[in-house]
């Protein structure tokens, strides 16, 4: 298995380099140059696995003989071994066709950990194998951040530095990113949106000179591991509801802002799992969801919702969607990529948009009605949903029909979030861990949103 460029101009590479190259030299996003096929028979072994299992066959697909098994296998039990939940990532029932797929069992409380437990170990795997030198940038809206620090810290070989938007993400989640103190982690807040903190790593990274030269990787999304990682959980749901005779028309819907999550779904449903359909979630900024209803991909004016991971305008993995949208054509990625920089606009119709039509559904909700939700199964199902969370059940609620097993991805745990719960007079126990956090000194620096500043600061850390 090779992995190539949206935009066409890398030689196709190996898994271990797609994962350390991150953001492709050229700009684009490195994808797998066929994606594997899984039969029936297939499926219907797997059914049989444990997460662990499962996840060791899929990755197998994916990294074709370039670690041994057995390595690879150590690496992925000891990525999930830190789940509270031995299904890793259970899949609750509400009622006779809605469930809850829970992500949130990891040590940060949200489905960041799936990917960024492996991707973390998998980082330390190749730094002791191949010297290589692994200095990570990221940057998050709350919840990459943590799950990425919990992942490398204190590990030897590895520096991380996590970009956020200052006082933009919620008390939790920034607590858990800055309260840790190894040496190895450097939290800059940076004075503006998610958007910022996303287009000054990109630019770093596309950056090849800069990028080679301070050995950066990536953890968030634009990196094909956390894809990979995130397709498992959409079989193993799938599976569980197989076995209760579900499996005939599964809808997943999935909260979404930088687009990689619901991506994972539909990379799965290309593998060949059978989903019936794929729901876009979003909050009031709403981007991709107006590109699905109406095929036009513009950024809109900033909201600051219940929601804050999604609180996104640019989603990264949009590019990846764009490659199999138009048959694998690079050319055609790159001149609308360009055209989205001159412009600020990418607009679809006819045919193309038919097919994006048939690919999603879309929904996006609005502040009042993501609370109400929360409200509403909290009463209905006594089931405490997070705000994310909120905002893939109400687009189910809208999008799924009848005879169909609906299926929200619950992307973190409520407790991250009280701030919104807390408005609609509900109270709860934090989970021990995140109670914790409350005690602890934080560490970070607030900075400015220019490149330079940045550039400064990885500077003197890496
Ligand atoms: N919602 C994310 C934003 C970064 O997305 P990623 O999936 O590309 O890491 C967050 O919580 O940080």
């Amino acid at each position: 298995m090779k992995y190539i460029s949206t935009r066409g101009q890398v030689a196709p590479i190996g898994f271990i380099d797609a994962i350390l190259m991150g953001l492709a030299d050229d700009g684009g996003l490195l994808v797998p140059e066929q994606i594997p096929q899984v039969s029936a028979d297939t499926l219907a072994q797997w059914q049989q696995l444990t997460y662990s299992e499962l996840a060791l066959e899929i990755f197998s697909l994916y990294v074709n003989g370039e670690i041994p098994r057995e390595d690879l296998k150590k690496l992925v039990d000891d990525s999930y071994s830190t789940f509270r939940h031995e299904e890793v990532t259970p899949v609750h029932q509400l009622d006779g066709s809605r469930y809850v797929l829970e992500l949130f069992h990891g040590p940060t409380f949200a489905f960041k950990d799936v990917a960024l437990q492996f991707l973390g170990n998998l980082y330390a795997y190749v730094s002791r194998k191949t010297d290589s030198i692994i200095h990570i940038l990221g940057a998050t809206s709350g919840d990459t951040g943590a799950s990425a620090i919990e992942g490398v810290r204190g590990k030897e070989g590895i520096r991380i530095c996590i970009l956020h938007p200052h006082q933009k993400v919620s008390k939790v989640q920034e607590l858990q990113m800055t309260t840790v103190d190894d040496a190895n982690v450097l939290n800059l807040a940076v004075e503006g949106t998610f958007d910022d903190c996303q287009r000054i790593i990109k630019e770093l990274f596309a950056d090849v000179e800069f990028k080679h030269k301070y050995h950066l990787r990536a953890i968030n999304s634009i990196n094909i591991a956390r894809i990979l990682a995130q397709t498992v959980y959409y079989f193993y749901a799938y599976f569980q509801l197989a076995k209760q005779g579900q499996a005939n028309k599964i809808s997943f819907s999935v909260p979404t802002g930088n687009f990689g999550d619901i991506f994972a779904g539909y990379l799965a449903k290309k593998m060949g799992l059978p989903v019936h359909k794929l729901i876009l979630a979003t909050n009031e900024n709403n981007i991709l969801a107006r590109f699905v209803q109406e095929g036009v991909y513009q950024p809109g004016d900033f909201r600051g919702t219940y929601s804050p991971s999604m609180d996104i305008q640019v989603a990264s993995n949009f590019e990846r969607y764009m490659f199999y949208l138009y048959g694998e054509d690079a050319a055609k990625v790159t001149s609308l990529m360009a055209q989205f920089k001159a412009e600020g606009s990418i607009v679809i119709e006819g045919d193309v948009l038919k097919q994006v039509q048939a690919d999603f559904a879309a929904y996006s909700v609005e502040n009042e009605e993501c609370l109400n939700t929360i409200s509403d199964y909290h009463a209905k199902y006594q089931y405490l949903l997070d705000p994310h969370t909120a905002c893939g059940a109400a687009a189910s609620d809208r999008l799924a029909e009848d005879g169909e097993a609906a299926v929200v991805l619950s992307t973190a745990h409520p407790a991250k979030f009280d701030e919104a719960i807390r408005l609609r007079q509900i109270s709860q126990t934090y989970p021990e861990p995140i109670q914790a956090l409350f005690d602890k000194p934080q560490f970070q620096k607030v900075v400015g949103g220019t490149n330079e500043e940045i550039q400064k600061q990885l500077e003197s850390f890496f």
